[in-house]
C-alpha cells in the first residue's frame, strides 16, 4: 500500500473496446500503477462478446453505456482499495475508442452536477432502481438503500453505436452528395464517410428514433463522455477524436454546417463546440474529491480517441511513422500538410494543433505473413527469416501483391506476382515469394503513406510494433524499404500512457511548452534495424513499379480511375 502514497502523478485512462484501464504516471514519467476491467470477464451481466453486442443484421454493433459506467465505479473501488493515494493526482487525461457515441438525456447535466459521494456512478446515471449506498469509508457491507431516491435516466439510447458498427452505408451515400462527393467530404473532413463515422450514426439515429433525439440534451464521443464523468459536466469533444466524425472541418477546426445539416436538426447545439486536444476542460468534480480523495484542483484534460492517445504514448514527432504489425497492419503517420485522400484517415493531431496525423489500414498484415509461412515456411518464423536472409534486396526485381480478404488499402482481393519484366508469373520460388510478401506489404505502406502527403524525412524515424515486430529480419525490411531506422517500442497500454503523457502536458498548458518537452524523460525506443547501403536506389525504382502495376491490377478488377 505505501507503494502508491505520496507519488505526485498524472492517470491515463482508456475506455476501449473491450475494456476500461487506467495508468498513474508519476514526474519520472514511470508508470507506477495501472488496472483494468474487462467488460466480458467482469460485467457478465451485459453479456458483451468482445465488449459489444452485435445485432441480428449482422451491420449493427452496440455497447451498454452503463457498462462503461460501472467499469470506472470498479476501477475506482479497487484503486481506492489498494491504497491508491488519489491526493497525489494532479491531472488525469484519457482516451475512447473512436467514433463510438453517447446520447444524454435532457436533465442529465444536472445529475451530472450532484452526484451524491455516498453512491456509486452507476447507481445514479442509470434509470430508477432500488439503489446501494456504499459508505466513503469504501465497501464494508453493501447497504441496500430504501427504495427513496431513485436514479434518474441518464441517456436516451442505452446502447450505444460503435466502430465496429457498418448499419448506415446509406448515410454516408446521403452525406456525400450533400457536400459533392467522397473526394470533396474527405477534403472537408480528412475521410470520405464510413460507415462508422459519427455523424452517419448520428444520422441514423435521427431517422430511426427521431423521439430519443429530441430528447437528447448532449451528444458525445466515448471520450468525452468518459471526461464528462470526471468533469461533473458535459465536456467538450477535442478536435483530434472530433476529426472521426465527418463532421469537423480539419483545417479551420469548426463544424461543417454542410455536415450538420445533412444529418439533423439542431446538431451543433447538442455537440457543444471542440477545443483543441490539449486543453484543460475543467477541474475535477467534488463526487471525485470527497468520494475519492482527489484534490480539489485536480485538472481534466481534454479526452480523445484511443489512435491520437496511442499517436502521444508513442511519443511520435514530425516526419515520424508508426507500424503496428498486427492481424492487420496500421500506420500513424505525423502530417505537416495532408492531401486527404479516398484511403485512410486525417485527424487533426493531438499534441500539436497546426499539424495533423493520419491513419492507413492494411487488412492484409499478419494474416498473410502467417499463411505464406504455413505453406511456405513450414510455419515457422526462424524458416521465413531464413528466406529474407538468403534472397537480396530488391529481390531481383520480382514483385507480389498478396490479399487473400479483400484489402482496404487499396481495394484489391488475391495474389498477383509479377517478373522483373512486369509479366504476371502463376509462381515464385519459396523463398523469392517470402520476400516478395514482405517487400510488397512495406511498398505499399510507402506508396499509400506518400499518397496522403507524408514525407520521409533526414529525422525520420519508425516505430514498430504489434506482433510482427518481434522478427528482426522483417524490420530489416521495413528499413531498407523506407530508408529510415526502425526502433521497436511497447505499445501495450500507448492509449492509456499517451493519455497520461497529455494530463501532464495539460498542466503547461498556456506555457507553450511543446509536448515533447513534456515528454523527454520517457523511456526511449530501442533501435532494431537501420537501412542497409544502397537500398534506397534499389528500392526507388522499385517503387515505381509496385505503384503502376497496382494501379494495373486496380484497372483491370474494378475498371479504369474515375
Ligand atoms: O475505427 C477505428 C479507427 O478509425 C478503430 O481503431 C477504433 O478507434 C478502435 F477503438
Amino acid at each position: 500500500m505505501a507503494e502508491h502514497a505520496g507519488r505526485r502523478c498524472c492517470l491515463g485512462w482508456d475506455f476501449s473496446t473491450q475494456q476500461v484501464k487506467v495508468v498513474a504516471v508519476d514526474a519520472e514519467l514511470n508508470v507506477f500503477y495501472e488496472d483494468s476491467v474487462h467488460f466480458d470477464r467482469d460485467l457478465q451481466e451485459f453479456g458483451t462478446q468482445g465488449g459489444v453486442h452485435v445485432h441480428e443484421d449482422g451491420l449493427t454493433v452496440t455497447s451498454p453505456v452503463l457498462m462503461w459506467v460501472q467499469a470506472l465505479d470498479i476501477i475506482l473501488e479497487k484503486m481506492k482499495a489498494s491504497g491508491f493515494d488519489f491526493s497525489q493526482v494532479l491531472a488525469l487525461s484519457g482516451a475512447g475508442q473512436q467514433h463510438g457515441s453517447v446520447y444524454w438525456k435532457a436533465g442529465a447535466s444536472q445529475v451530472l452536477a450532484s452526484l451524491s459521494p455516498d453512491l456509486l456512478l452507476h447507481e445514479q446515471l442509470q434509470p430508477s432502481r432500488t439503489l446501494l449506498r456504499v459508505p466513503p469509508s469504501g465497501i464494508s457491507s453493501w447497504d441496500v438503500m430504501p427504495p427513496g431516491d431513485a436514479g434518474k435516466a441518464c441517456f436516451s439510447i442505452s446502447d450505444c453505436p460503435v466502430w465496429m458498427d457498418s448499419s448506415t452505408t446509406a448515410q454516408c451515400h446521403q452525406l456525400e452528395a450533400t457536400v459533392g462527393g467522397a473526394q470533396a467530404l474527405s477534403c472537408l473532413t480528412g475521410s470520405r464517410a464510413y460507415e462508422r463515422f459519427t455523424g452517419n450514426q448520428i444520422a441514423k439515429l435521427y431517422q430511426q428514433n427521431p423521439e430519443a433525439y429530441s430528447h437528447t440534451e448532449r451528444i458525445s464521443l466515448v471520450s468525452s463522455f468518459a471526461a464528462s464523468l470526471f468533469l461533473g459536466s458535459h465536456s467538450p469533444i477535442d478536435y483530434s477524436d472530433g476529426s472521426g466524425m465527418n463532421l469537423l472541418r480539419i483545417q479551420d477546426k469548426v463544424w461543417s454546417q454542410a455536415c450538420l445539416g445533412a444529418c439533423a436538426p439542431h446538431l451543433e447545439e447538442k455537440l457543444g463546440l471542440p477545443v483543441p486536444s490539449c486543453s484543460v476542460v475543467g477541474a475535477i468534480s467534488s463526487y471525485f474529491v470527497q468520494r475519492y480523495g482527489f484534490p480539489p484542483g485536480c485538472k481534466v484534460v481534454a479526452f480523445t480517441g484511443d489512435n491520437p492517445a496511442s499517436l502521444a504514448g508513442m511519443r511520435l514527432e514530425e516526419g515520424d511513422i508508426a507500424v503496428s504489425l498486427g492481424t492487420s497492419d496500421t500506420l500513424f503517420l505525423w502530417l505537416q500538410e495532408p492531401t486527404p485522400t479516398l484511403e485512410g484517415h486525417i485527424f487533426c493531431n493531438p499534441v500539436d494543433p497546426q499539424h495533423y496525423m493520419a491513419l492507413l489500414c492494411f487488412k492484409n498484415g499478419s494474416l498473410m505473413r502467417e499463411k505464406i509461412r504455413d505453406e511456405l515456411a513450414s510455419s515457422s518464423w526462424s524458416e521465413f527469416s531464413k528466406a529474407l536472409q538468403s534472397t537480396e534486396i530488391g529481390n531481383c526485381g520480382n514483385l507480389g501483391f498478396y490479399f487473400d480478404v479483400m484489402e482496404i488499402t487499396p481495394e484489391i482481393i488475391g495474389r498477383h506476382r509479377f517478373s522483373a519484366e512486369n509479366h504476371e508469373v502463376s509462381a515464385f520460388p519459396w523463398d523469392v515469394e517470402i520476400r516478395a510478401l514482405i517487400e510488397g506489404q512495406f511498398m505499399a505502406k510507402k506508396i499509400h503513406a506518400e499518397g496522403l502527403g507524408y514525407r520521409v524525412m533526414p529525422k525520420t524515424k519508425i516505430l514498430a510494433t504489434g506482433g510482427a515486430s518481434h522478427n528482426r529480419d522483417i524490420l530489416q525490411v521495413l528499413a531498407d524499404v523506407f530508408g529510415t531506422p526502425v526502433y521497436v517500442i511497447d505499445t501495450a497500454n500507448s492509449a492509456c500512457v499517451g493519455s497520461a503523457y497529455r494530463a501532464f502536458h495539460g498542466l503547461a498548458a498556456g506555457t507553450d511548452v511543446p509536448f515533447s518537452e513534456v515528454v523527454k524523460l520517457a523511456p526511449n525506443p530501442r533501435l532494431a534495424a537501420a537501412p542497409t547501403p544502397g537500398a534506397s536506389q534499389v528500392y526507388e525504382a522499385l517503387l515505381q513499379r509496385y505503384a503502376m502495376l497496382e494501379q494495373r491490377i486496380l484497372t483491370q478488377t474494378r475498371g479504369p480511375p474515375e
